[in-house]
């Protein structure tokens, strides 16, 4: 095969003639399977192994194995969508036919041209058909009509780590093998530019007004946007389209598509979402939810109802989503987890912004909280089976997360402390926003030179207890996650339902406000049912289906303060992460459910005298306090915004039963 003018005629043996050889040198054989005792393994000489190549292109061509049909092709494999339809026929035309669909412009006839694969590949597919556009008027033909985009489907983190390497500016592997990356402007969600489409349905099933996370637009102002996401995406030359689904809970999977312009999104989608299978993959049909992401391209200021240059807009009608003017991924995962609050309890299903854990013996734990109350620290238990960080569904047969994936903080993280979520910031997680060496590539988590939010997205799968599927049955316990930064409530304390109520419809925490500005005063956030921001129901009704199930399944309330202790920041310090846990254990294991409690004044709360492995001075708060005017002026300025807050909700009834409503009410603080 492969020339070698040594090559005497034995096809593939290969010798010194014996003419050649000198007498003084040992005769070299390389023919395989010879024994010859001076070819050892002294000198491998493999000039004459077959070669499958014959030029350099030959030999790259080898370096990749064709994947199994069912999985997403590679390079271009010269499938062609266009206004005329597909042009080649190969599999993986459905897909396109269905991208394209997806992506066609609402107001002109000529659709996107789509390829399948790399445009660098493009050679591949230089042989495309001419598309006829003789066909159409004049006035419907354009050049964004006449250009090909190339969809990038499903690919694997190891090729979206090449594509965001090799296009994306701010892309590196770190020391542990992440994708390290940046979110660009935005490294935090935009609530206040969240807009939901009001029409005829949704006016009367959703939430507006005061309090309400849901600002409105109308439908003409959701196609304008639309329509600027899609042109905007259509004019790149590749767009990255994720085909995955949401909740695991077989029966209750929404299908979801994304479309967007970088592989960072498509790689944190590809983590936090539910990944196909190649043969779901191949049945994948319709989605049931499109995200058009094109937050890279702003909105326009001069469209009805744009306050910004970013808006992040949800069509429940269409099933569609549009983000313009900012490139945080966070928005499409909390994006559907607000079409899931919409979704789920249509079908009496709960929609939970919770973490979610199970202990060997088949205990559930709720975790509620909102944004940094530990909610994924403490879900991520060594201990116990992790069934998901963030978002979960209870339904009549238990729980099912909603997603594949966590999304952790990443600020001052220890190996020491969250060993678990250390070790998942490997090869596939996408780290975001974070700060490392620029030779070592060591990430330094204290760095908040970027953001205080960095964050982790990885595969569910990569914390080694985690529950695959993640289902479980009916949670035994609740756990309200507070991290009150004015140092007052308890570490820990037992609720009954109507407290219970009270703290999940206020959805209290205080965090330090920008600690980098040296605010001193700890600022108080409530948001009904732990996730505001999320929810598309009025808070009630959702608060009517947790009590329900729970008091159905007999589970526990607890309230758990994550935050100061021994004063408020600045004077006092947060409770330990180590205590913190010891308290959580008590909880799964039932020993608090024995223990001998006192109440608490004004918040009426019902604190353990005991509780394994943490001191005791500190589970009555006014303890650990050693000014107790300060505490006791704390605790009421605390109690008065509690029921400032709760104002909102004194004339809503809570569910069919009005006893429950009374007693919600007087589950408040009483002072
Ligand atoms: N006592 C404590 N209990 C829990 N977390 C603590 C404690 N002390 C410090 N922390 C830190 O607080 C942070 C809690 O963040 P976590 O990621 O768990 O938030 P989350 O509730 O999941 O928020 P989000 O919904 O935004 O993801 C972590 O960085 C953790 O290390
Ligand atoms: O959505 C985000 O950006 C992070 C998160 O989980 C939350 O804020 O609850
Ligand atoms: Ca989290
Ligand atoms: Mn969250």
């Amino acid at each position: 095969m492969a020339g070698n003018g040594n090559e005497n005629t034995t096809d593939g043996e290969f010798s010194f003639s014996a003419a050649a050889a000198r007498d003084a040198l040992p005769r070299i054989t390389t023919e395989k399977g010879a024994k010859s005792p001076t070819s050892r393994d002294v000198c491998h000489d493999d000039t004459a192994s077959r070669v499958n190549f014959q030029t350099i292109d030959e030999l790259h061509s080898l370096q990749k194995k064709r994947s199994a049909p069912t999985t997403p092709l590679k390079e271009g494999g010269g499938v062609v969508m266009g206004t005329s339809g597909p042009t080649t026929p190969v599999s993986g035309e459905t897909m396109l036919q269905s991208v394209s669909a997806s992506l066609a412009s609402l107001t002109r006839e000529t659709g996107p041209k789509l390829i399948r694969g790399d445009p660098t590949s493009a050679a591949k597919v230089a042989h495309v058909p001419h598309t006829p556009t003789s066909s159409l008027p004049a006035a419907d033909v354009s050049d964004s009509a006449l250009k090909f985009t190339h969809v990038l489907h499903n690919l694997s983190p190891a090729e979206l780590y090449e594509q965001a390497i090799k296009y994306e500016k701010g892309s590196f592997v770190t020391s542990t093998g992440a994708l390290a990356t940046l979110s660009g402007a935005k490294t935090g969600r935009s609530p206040k530019d969240k807009r939901v489409v009001k029409d005829e349905t949704t006016a009367s099933e959703l939430w507006w007004g005061k309090g309400s996370p849901n600002i409105e637009m109308d439908e003409q102002t959701f196609l304008v946007n639309r329509e600027r996401a899609v042109d905007y995406l259509n004019s790149l030359d590749k767009v990255f389209v994720n085909d995955q689904y949401l909740n695991w809970d077989p029966e209750n999977r929404i299908k979801v598509r994304i479309v967007s312009a970088r592989a960072y999104h498509s790689l944190f989608m590809h983590n936090m979402c539910i990944r196909p299978t190649p043969e779901e993959l191949e049945n994948f049909g319709t989605p049931d939810f499109t995200i058009y992401n094109a937050g890279k391209f702003p909105c326009n200021r001069y469209t009805h109802y744009m306050t910004s240059s970013t808006s992040v807009d949800i069509n429940l009608g269409r099933r569609e989503m549009v983000i313009l003017g900012t490139q945080y991924a966070g928005e499409m995962k909390k994006g559907l987890f607000g079409v899931m609050h919409y979704l789920m309890p249509k079908r009496k299903i709960l929609s939970l912004h919770s973490g979610c854990n199970m202990g060997k013996d088949g205990d559930v734990a709720l975790f509620f909280g909102l944004s940094g109350t530990g909610k994924t620290t403490l879900s991520t238990d060594h201990n116990r089976y992790l069934i998901g960080d963030d978002e979960h569904c209870w339904s009549e047969s238990g729980v099912s997360n909603i997603e594949g994936g966590c999304y952790a903080k990443c600020i001052d993280l220890s190996r020491e402390k969250e060993p678990d979520i250390w070790n998942a910031i490997k090869f596939g997680t996408v780290l975001e926003n974070v700060v490392f060496d620029e030779h070592t590539r060591e990430v330094d988590y204290t760095d908040k030179s970027v953001t205080e939010n960095t964050r982790a997205a990885y595969p569910i799968e990569y914390i080694p207890n985690s529950k695959i599927p993640c289902v479980g049955p009916h949670p035994k316990n609740v756990i309200l996650l507070a991290c009150d930064a004015f140092g007052v409530l308890p570490p820990i304390s037992k609720l009954n339902l109507a407290q219970t109520m009270y703290h999940f419809i206020s959805g209290y925490t205080a965090l330090v406000a920008g600690t980098e500005e040296g605010v001193k005063e700890p600022r108080a956030t409530f948001s009904a049912c732990f996730g505001a921001a999320f929810i598309m129901l009025h808070p009630t009704k959702y608060a009517a289906m947790l009590a329900e199930k729970m008091q159905a399944q007999g589970a526990t309330g607890w309230l758990v303060n994550t935050g100061w202790s021994g004063g408020s920041y600045g004077s006092g310090s947060r409770i330990k992460l180590a205590y913190t846990r010891k308290i959580i254990d008590a909880i799964h294991s039932g020993s608090l459910l024995t223990a001998t409690y006192q109440k608490t004044e004004i918040f009426g709360l019902e604190i353990p005298n005991e509780v394994e492995g943490v001191p005791s001075e500190i589970l009555e708060p006014m303890n650990a306090w050693e000014d107790k005017v300060a505490y006791k002026d704390t605790l009421l300025k605390l109690a008065g915004l509690f029921r400032n807050n709760f104002e909102t909700f004194t004339s809503h009834k809570i569910g069919e039963d009005g006893k429950l409503t009374e007693e919600i009410l007087a589950a408040g603080p009483n002072f």
